[in-house]
């Protein structure tokens, strides 16, 4: 029996399965499981552990999905292994072939597989679709999302929402045009395709492959000036969420292209933003920009997890910009906005009646026209830096404790505008920055954010910038690892640490927790990677004591 719709909507690891990034659809990464809590945790062994292999250990952000006793998980490099969930040995392996040029801006990540039917599915780093057969690893199907050469690339999960496959795309730096697009799993064959960079049309397939228009995103030229509109960004890298109580999924769009945003005067839509799709028609239903006209590559890539509260369905979202967001599931009318890192220059707070920032104009980057050595006076330090308050790392949410559990780094940045033309396949950027610690003692923070007050209600700090995925469950644990190598366990009500261990190498990925055979596992993959080392300057240093890596290991209680 395969893996169905159903199954992938209402299971979260309750029936012993992870079938989705996120857990579930929806991305709560919170699993109902208990046998493991913070009465037993500190007894957490390791059951086996499995390597990546080669000379390929860096950069593995990827989260398992596990059905039936099996795991799949991808590596970075764009492979994939089906390892035995129970004993960890290695089923089969797929490697897929990447060309020459290929150019993720962010390292050579993947951050995990859909699962559809009797199929396993990933995006590569050369922009394609590759649908594997569980049992054997045989080819189904592989098609291309589009041109590597132009600057395109893959690197989120896929999701499966209402019998559609939901993918995004990266390669915002070189000016791409962010999309949504909807593929039927069992074909690949596109269903639908919504860009989102106001003023692209849309299209829809029918079953005979009619290829008809499904409408334009926005209004060309309304906030885009001249043809700007054209390479405009808002990359929907992190890919998505779905959520079958609205119908709707979530994606977030990431920074305009260029960065520079004396270039393009206007709002940009819809970088920076959630932008919510009906995935029936591919039509976005609702947006919401929490940086307009950006020029930090405040990037709104981030998850947007749907909650429950005060019996309204709702959506939380924390943005690069260090503001987090709540807003109505159904309507995108902001409900709350605060700050969740300590210091934010850019905006003085976010107006919650007309939901947009109250701007600090002089902590943006202004023109550099004119000036001897192609910057200066355009130069100002800004907090976040423009790795954000939080990036890929995604953040989980109990509904035993109506917290959300935030992976958060405080660091601003030196950032400067210069020239700069598009050209097809070459970075687009028109800037340059310095990133800066804040604070001598920390920069991550692993911190519980209650969404109704905007609290910090606890918080666990880090050397060095926290750069993987969280995970709580009904054993009152919030999982999450750490740059130093640390997977840890705290107590989700009080942030008291009460597990940690070594993997060797600093994570990077969310930790999974699933059953079998009456036992609870808990699993991450380890190796160091992703955009910190490839962009962090000096903070990158804070963790040079460890080494690439890229091993995937699994945890459990002993028997007795
Ligand atoms: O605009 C884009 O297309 C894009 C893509 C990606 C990516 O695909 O990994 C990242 C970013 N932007 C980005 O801005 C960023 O900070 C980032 C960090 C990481 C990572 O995996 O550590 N990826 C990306």
């Amino acid at each position: 029996a395969g893996v169905t719709d159903q199954m992938i909507d209402t299971e979260s690891s309750a029936s012993g399965n992870v079938l989705s990034w996120g857990g579930t659809p929806q991305g709560q990464r919170f699993s109902p499981l208990n046998k493991i809590n913070t009465a037993n945790v500190s007894k957490l062994t390791p059951a086996w552990a499995f390597s990546f292999g080669g000379e390929k250990q860096r950069g593995q952000e990827s989260q398992p999905v596990i059905y039936n006793g099996r795991m799949f998980i991808t590596g970075s490099y764009s492979r994939l292994y089906a390892l035995d969930a129970a004993t960890g040995k290695k089923l089969w392996k797929y490697e897929h072939r990447l060309p020459e040029g290929i150019m993720p801006c962010c390292d050579v990540v993947n951050r995990g597989a859909a699962l559809y039917d009797d199929l396993v599915i990933f995006a590569t780093l050369d922009a394609q679709l590759v649908a594997l057969k569980q049992d054997t690893g045989e080819l189904a199907w592989k098609t291309k999302i589009d041109d590597y050469a132009a600057g395109y690339s893959a690197t989120a999960a896929p999701i499966i929402a209402n019998g559609l496959l939901l993918t995004g795309v990266s390669g915002g730096e070189f000016g791409v045009v962010g999309r949504v697009e909807a593929r039927d799993p069992k074909t690949g064959k596109l269903v639908w395709t919504r860009p989102t960079v106001e003023g692209h049309m849309g299209y829809m397939w029918d079953k005979d492959g009619t290829k008809k228009e499904n409408g334009v995103s926005g209004t060309t030229n309304q906030t885009w000036p001249g043809d700007l509109w054209k390479t405009g960004g808002a990359a929907t890298w992190l890919g998505g969420t779905y959520d079958p109580k609205t119908g709707l999924a979530y994606f977030g769009t990431g920074n305009p292209a260029p960065w520079n945003s004396h270039l393009r005067k206007g709002d940009n839509l819809f970088s920076c933003s959630t932008v919510a799709i009906d995935v029936k028609t591919g039509k976005i239903v609702w947006h919401y920009q929490g940086t307009p006209n950006d020029s930090w590559d405040f990037d709104g890539a981030n998850e947007f997890i749907t909650f429950d509260q005060d019996g309204k369905r709702l959506g939380a979202k924390a943005d690069r910009n260090g503001f987090f967001y709540v807003l109505d599931a159904t309507t995108g009318k902001l409900q709350n906005a605060f700050p969740f890192v300590k210091k934010i220059t850019w905006a003085s707070g976010v107006d919650l009646k007309t939901g947009r920032p109250n701007f600090v104009p002089e902590n943006r980057p202004g023109d550099p026209t004119g000036s001897a050595d192609g910057k200066k006076g355009s130069e100002v330090f800004a907090a976040p830096g423009f790795l954000g308050g939080k990036n890929q790392m995604p953040m989980a949410y109990s509904p035993q404790t109506h917290l959300f559990y935030v992976p958060s780094n405080e660091w601003g940045m030196e950032i400067w505008n210069e020239p700069v033309a598009y050209k097809k396949g070459a970075a687009y950027l028109g800037a340059g920055f310095t990133i800066k610690p804040l604070n001598e003692d920390y920069i991550g923070a692993l911190r519980a954010v209650d969404p109704k007050t905007g609290k910090i209600v606890w918080e666990v700090k880090d050397n060095a910038p926290l750069w993987g995925g969280v995970l709580t469950t009904g054993g009152n644990l919030v999982f999450w690892g750490t740059p130093e190598g640390y997977l840890k366990a705290a107590d989700a009500k009080t942030g008291k640490v009460v597990w940690q261990f070594q993997t060797g190498s600093g994570v990077v990925a969310p930790p999974v927790t699933w059953q079998q055979n009456g036992e609870q596992y808990v699993a991450v993959a380890s190796g160091w990677g992703g955009a910190v080392p490839l962009w962090g300057g000096e903070v990158a240093k804070r963790v040079n004591f460890l080494e690439q890596g890229g091993t995937m290991w699994v945890f459990k209680l002993p028997k007795n």
